[in-house]
């Protein structure tokens, strides 16, 4: 694959010049407070070295998933304050995606100065499954830039999307691989090419039917396969146990029983879970055998004897990939499992693993717990498109910058 990087951009000059990024700067918030930066600071490179190049900078991103209109809980406000904060330079925020405020503010920008759109997903062309909708949204960023523009993929959390703002608009300007793209993707390949057994991979976390998807294609090429978090429940109902209100994706149901049928050796399931009475930092909580299963309430942590084992097998791997939280970690009291796991992977590291945590909650989660970042060998920006990395998919936000040189 013959991808122009960055470094080709700056070679070619961009003083003046128009330059749309696309960033990931999908941070977990709450209460409208940013409580981890990591995908913010990760962007910042890139953007640094064009704006001192004397680039007129448009970054583009997503924040949550809104239902393609302005939603003011999910506005990038509080990452433009923290960007500016950041970049040591003040970034505007356009009021709108690509209409006039956004239009207005991008013909006066003046060489090495930089304006974030609104959220992308605010418009509803943006994840559109129609192509032609999505390139009037794609044209619509073009303009923003003008005529000698170029476009830098920086966001490499979203490059498994085929999005206006990753996918298409790259078929319209001269496209570059950003910084951020370009070291994820030597991390990724040094982990799929160099692979030391025992290779485990972790999955947890909310967006289970994303993350069942890829278990298909990763389960034969891992040597263990460890399931937590959200996911879990599909197969603990698939093994014929009730899960009460926890989430399920029910049209998977059969799909998780054939992979158990198959990879049942691989697949780590927990075998007890911490349910909780309501989904909230003070709820009642028992423990549940996943055997017995349960009727009420909703689990929203792997038990004290799943960590346990699920330490023990990780503790011995040569290769380590985790993606999604073990529990719903923002509550002290379902923190437990993805603490437990995270130092496990840290000890299977001081003792020679290469591990990857990949994920903006797994990544601010590892964060939340002290644990340095060096504990582990990378820290990824990207969940999902890691993962679909791994499985050897194509991911369609890189396979359009490649030249075929
Ligand atoms: N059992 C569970 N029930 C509901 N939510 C869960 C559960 N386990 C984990 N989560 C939630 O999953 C979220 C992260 O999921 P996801 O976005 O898939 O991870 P990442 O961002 O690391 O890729 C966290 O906010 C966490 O609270
Ligand atoms: O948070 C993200 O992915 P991740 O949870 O897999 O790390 C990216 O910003 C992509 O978001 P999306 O999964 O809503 O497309």
């Amino acid at each position: 694959m013959a991808v122009r990087t960055l470094k080709d951009l700056l070679a070619e000059g961009v003083s003046g010049r128009g330059v749309l990024v696309r960033s990931d700067l999908n941070v977990p918030l709450a209460d409208g407070e940013i409580t981890d930066a990591g995908r913010i600071l990760a962007s910042v490179p890139t953007l640094t070295q064009l704006l001192d190049a004397g680039a007129k900078v448009i970054v583009t991103a997503h924040l949550g998933r809104p239902q393609g209109e302005p939603d003011a809980a999910l506005s990038l406000a509080p990452v433009a304050a923290r960007l500016s904060t950041e970049l040591g330079r003040n970034v505007q925020l356009a009021g709108d995606v690509v209409g006039s405020d956004a239009l207005a503010r991008a013909e006066g920008l003046t060489d090495g100065d930089i304006l974030l759109l609104e959220n992308i997903r605010f418009d509803a062309r943006e994840t559109s499954k129609d192509e032609a909708e999505r390139t009037k949204l794609a044209k619509a960023l073009v303009e923003l830039v003008g005529d000698d523009g170029a476009f830098v993929s920086d966001g490499f959390g979203v490059v498994h999307r085929k999005q206006a703002s990753v996918y298409d608009v790259a078929k319209l300007l001269p496209s570059y691989a950003g910084d951020l793209v370009a070291t994820e993707l030597d991390v990724l390949t040094r982990i799929t090419t160099e692979t030391e057994q025992p290779y485990a991979v972790v999955l947890g976390g909310s967006k289970v039917s994303d993350k069942l998807a890829v278990i298909e294609a990763l389960a034969p090429k891992v040597d263990t396969l460890v399931i937590g978090g959200g996911m879990a429940f599909t197969f603990i109902k698939a093994q014929g146990s009730p899960v009460g209100d926890s989430l399920l994706q029910e049209d998977m149901i059969a799909t998780c029983k054939d992979l158990l049928d198959r990879f049942g050796d691989v697949i780590h399931l927990p075998h007890d879970v911490v349910v909780a009475d309501k989904f909230a930092p003070d709820a009642q909580t028992s423990i549940a055998m996943t055997s017995d299963g349960f009727t009420e309430g909703m689990g929203l942590d792997i038990g004290p004897g799943s960590v346990e084992r699920f330490a023990t097998v990780l503790r011995s791997a040569k290769t380590v990939f985790w993606n999604g939280p073990m529990g719903v970690f923002e509550f002290e009291k379902f923190a437990a499992g993805t603490r437990g796991v995270a130092e496990a992977i840290v000890a299977a590291t001081a003792d020679g693993a290469f591990s990857v945590v990949g994920g903006g909650d797994s990544a601010a989660a590892v964060r939340s717990f002290g644990l340095a970042d060096d504990a582990f060998s990378h820290i990824s920006t990207g969940g999902g498109a890691s993962l679909e990395y791994l499985e050897g998919k194509e991911l369609p936000g890189l396979a359009v910058l490649d030249t075929q040189e």
